[in-house]
């Protein structure tokens, strides 16, 4: 039977190094141009009266020239437009961190007089503190998910979670929530999880948000954030992205579309990886508990019955620093890092250990990953042979 290639659709590996470059070969090029204008010059002001006119009516990327690079940029363009396609979202619109993309979120709910948040913990450090401190003027409730229903008010103008979560890898039925939500926008933190292992869309939430630097970057190189969702709300980000200037560097959109090119391999290959760590994790009797999604994914989280900062100072090949989703692999304390910022009580509300370890596993061979860990983990006590386990000594920070 013939098939018409315009509409049967495209795997996620083949829109990977597809999508947002369709017009390349029309214009004689292989690679994406990389336009680093701030500015763009016309004649015609009434013309840009018009193009400001309709920006500041829906918010719709701009036909033609953006007039300025806060409104628009065509090579950041390319790697919306990708992402895009690759969480099967109508648009995304992408920022300068993940953390200005929640911002901006945020506030387009805000000035509509929504103000009120229902939120799932645990959440990366800084988001949580973000709506704990109510920074924005927003108010937050948090809830475990079968609460969520109970906890929206009038004026909730998001529901927000981060599955698997930064930094437990706890995971949470979207689509449940998304009915729990009921008119409610689901927003899903997807940054450990990535389109390649979860698209939250077609699981009922509204809008996707990544932290860009992680898995979608993927070679520790690149700052940015990323929100998919519907055109509207996509045109509500964009002016609010134009109004407080938290935009993506246009060579960040370059390097963060060449990185979507190789996301699929990467995420696949890492998994592999970090699915055998988290097995042999699991019966080695130097570590408590072991955290690995059941989706799988390239994070493995664990606790140790000793001191965690001995592990950290132990390791050689793995890096020990925060962040995560790069070719070569992390490790860090999140009670020291990436949560510290959370105060002990919700951190631990949160499931939040001081005897948490978190790591981002890279593409390096499982062979050396493991050689380096198991280095790292004789600084600390084990299980004996009959099952008891060792008197915990006080963690020193
Ligand atoms: C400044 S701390 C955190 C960076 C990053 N979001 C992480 O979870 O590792």
């Amino acid at each position: 039977m013939e098939t018409d290639a315009s509409t049967t659709p495209r795997a996620l590996a083949t829109e990977a190094v597809h999508a947002g470059r369709e017009d390349l070969a029309g214009l004689g090029l292989h690679a994406p141009p990389l336009d680093l204008s701030t500015t763009y010059p016309s004649y015609d002001s009434r013309g840009e009266a018009a193009r400001i006119d309709a920006f500041a009516a829906t918010g719709a990327r701009p036909e033609g020239p953006p007039v300025y690079a806060r409104l628009d940029n065509p090579t950041t363009g390319r790697f919306e437009t990708a992402l895009a396609r690759l969480e099967g979202a109508q648009s995304a619109v992408a920022f300068a961190s993940g953390m200005a993309a929640l911002t901006a979120v945020l506030l387009v709910r805000a000035a509509a007089g929504l103000r009120h948040v229902v939120a799932v913990r645990p959440l990366y450090g800084c988001s949580d503190h973000l709506l704990t401190a109510g920074l924005l003027g927003t108010e937050v409730t948090w809830v475990d998910p079968a609460g969520v229903a109970d906890a929206i008010r009038p004026d909730t103008g998001l529901v927000m979670v981060e599955t698997p979560a930064n930094p437990t890898l706890a995971e949470t039925d979207i689509r449940a929530l998304a009915h729990s939500c009921g008119s409610v926008p689901l927003l899903v933190d997807s940054t450990f999880a990535t389109p390649v292992l979860q698209r939250p869309l077609g699981l009922g939430a509204r809008i996707v948000l990544h932290s860009a630097t992680k898995y979608l970057g993927g070679h520790g190189d690149v700052m940015g954030g990323v929100v998919a969702c519907d055109e509207e709300f996509a045109g509500k980000l964009r002016q609010m992205r134009f109004a407080t200037g938290g935009i993506l560097h246009p060579m960040a959109g370059y390097l963060l579309l060449r990185g979507l090119s190789t996301l699929p391999v990467r995420m696949r290959a890492a998994s592999a990886t970090a699915a055998e760590l988290a097995r042999r994790l699991t019966v080695d009797p130097r570590v408590a508990r072991v955290h690995y999604p059941k989706l799988g994914g390239a994070m493995v989280a664990f606790e140790v019955y000793g001191d965690p900062h001995r592990l950290i100072a132990g390791v050689t090949l793995i890096t020990p620093a925060v962040s995560l989703g790069s070719v070569d692999s992390l490790i860090q304390h999140p009670a020291s890092i990436s949560h510290r910022i959370v105060a002990e009580g919700d951190r631990r509300a949160g499931g939040v250990s001081d005897r948490l370890l978190r790591m981002s596993v890279g593409l390096e061979d499982v062979e050396d990953l493991w050689r380096d860990l198991c280095e790292a983990l004789s600084t600390q006590p084990a299980r004996t042979e009959g099952g008891s386990v060792p008197v915990l000594r006080p963690v020193v920070r």
